[in-house]
């Protein structure tokens, strides 16, 4: 099994190009189910992830067609995928493959609005809480269907004629179960108002997709999102969203090593939360022309409490690198996670490395150390993982950082961005 290996205290210093987001690739691949015609997706990041959900929209009877690099960038960066499913061919989603990635149920929308019937399996991913399927059930019961547990699947079938336009309000906000809801809402009959929705950068993509595709939405981005059904959608062009959450880990990376590096095709509105507090922990965030510039020369880390909440607030996928940072700052910071109850299994590895964290509840209290020491240490899911990676480019000496598969699920090249900035990071597969 590959591990990375990090020898700590180089600055960074140099440009980053960030890919295409995982989590709106993800919706967007899957929204193919819903028309016959051909969806091509642009800046498609080339992950473990969207590796898996090609193989699983290959088993429901979508051909996927992969050509076009970025110019100058060589192979292993986004690409564009041309997605086309004349016909579903199986209405099924197996546990073998769904179970390994949470987003792969997000096919029981299309499947369902699509053909009428969905079977599948109870989602897998990262092991960062119980993550259960409640909403997606209530939304799509709210549209007409009858949802059945059942062997560790949801069977799930509309109406004669289809699923049926309806208002319903989230009990919490849920950004797949807002995804979903939207995607089946398009084909429905009638139109569907979705209250307490999320509003995240993502749900906004996937609207513009859908919209591009003939879907009548209005108000993706605020917590109210309007559907009006259509008979069917046609194929679109639409290219992926910038990944905020690679954007902060890279951010967040340089606030840790010192140095100055510009993140390439990104955006600051993405991230703004984030982007706030690492300027209260003592880094220069700047806008460039194409994305952001992110400095510290010198000057310690300064302590900052923060709370991770739905968007536009603290992203909970960044919390972890967060926590990373926060262990050489010079004092006491709180770090409380609202989103997911399981999500400080980073602790226990960063205190490998010297870190002084202590859990209480929901928080976690970081009193900042003056060098964290290098050790074997090991991933436990997607950002816990590149929290180690952070912590280990400002440690002394050698951190090895085993089950990296954790880390391919999400980031694209990660040592290679890394190393030519500047950093000792380097893959070694077994
Ligand atoms: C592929 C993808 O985009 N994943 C992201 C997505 O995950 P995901 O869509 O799974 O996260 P949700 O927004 O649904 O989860 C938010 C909270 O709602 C709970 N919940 C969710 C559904 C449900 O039926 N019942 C229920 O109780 C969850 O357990 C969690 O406590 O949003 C999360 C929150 O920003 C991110 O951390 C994940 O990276
Ligand atoms: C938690 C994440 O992914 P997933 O929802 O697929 O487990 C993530 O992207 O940080």
């Amino acid at each position: 099994m590959d591990r990375i290996r990090i020898v700590g205290g180089n600055e960074l210093n140099g440009i980053i190009p960030i890919s295409g987001a995982k989590n709106a690739a993800l919706p967007l691949m899957i929204a193919s189910l819903l028309t016959s015609d051909t969806l091509t997706l642009e800046n498609v990041p080339h992950l473990a992830d969207v590796e898996l959900l090609m193989r699983i929209l290959g088993n429901h009877g979508v051909d996927v067609a992969v050509n076009g690099r970025r110019e100058r960038q060589e192979d292993g960066y986004s690409r564009t995928i041309h997605f086309t499913c004349r016909t579903i061919a199986d209405t099924t989603a197996p546990y073998e493959l769904v179970a390994k990635m949470r987003a792969s149920f997000w096919v029981i929308g299309p499947l369902l609005a699509r053909e009428g019937q969905a079977r599948v399996s109870l989602p897998g991913g990262c092991a960062i809480g119980t993550r259960p399927v409640d909403l997606f059930i209530e939304g799509l019961t709210a549209l007409g269907a009858t949802m059945e547990i059942d062997g560790g699947y949801i069977n799930a079938t509309a109406p004669k004629g289809g699923l049926i336009g309806t208002r319903y309000v989230f009990p919490k906000v849920s950004v797949g179960a807002t995804h979903v809801m939207m995607m089946a809402a398009t084909l429905a009959r009638g139109t569907t108002v979705i209250g307490n929705a999320a509003r995240e950068p993502e749900i906004v993509d996937l609207a513009n997709c859908l919209i591009a595709m003939g879907a009548k939405i209005s108000g993706a981005g605020t917590s109210t999102i309007t559907i009006e059904g259509v008979t069917s959608l046609s194929g679109a062009r639409h290219r992926v969203l910038p990944d905020r959450i690679e954007t902060g880990t890279y951010a967040m990376a340089v606030a840790m090593a010192g140095g100055d590096v510009r993140l390439e095709n990104t955006d600051m509105a993405l991230l703004d939360t984030a982007l706030e507090s690492l300027r209260r922990a003592g880094a220069d965030v700047s806008a460039t022309n194409n994305g952001i510039r992110v400095q510290r020369n010198g000057g310690g880390i300064k302590p900052v409490d923060i709370v991770t909440d739905p968007f536009p607030g603290f992203p909970t996928d960044l919390q972890a690198q967060f926590m990373a940072l926060m262990t050489r700052s010079t004092g006491t910071s709180h770090i409380t996670e609202t989103i997911f109850e399981n999500r400080f299994m980073h602790v226990q590895e960063l205190a490998r490395l010297g870190a002084k964290i202590s859990l209480s509840g929901q928080t976690a209290k970081i009193e900042g150390v003056e060098r964290l020491k290098g050790a074997p240490v090991m991933a436990t899911d997607l950002r816990a993982s590149v929290s180690l990676v952070i912590a280990g480019l400002a440690a002394e000496g050698e951190t090895l950082v085993s089950r990296v598969y954790h880390l391919d699920r999400g980031f694209e090249r990660l040592e290679e961005k890394l190393t030519r900035c500047g950093a000792m990071v380097e893959r070694i597969s077994d």
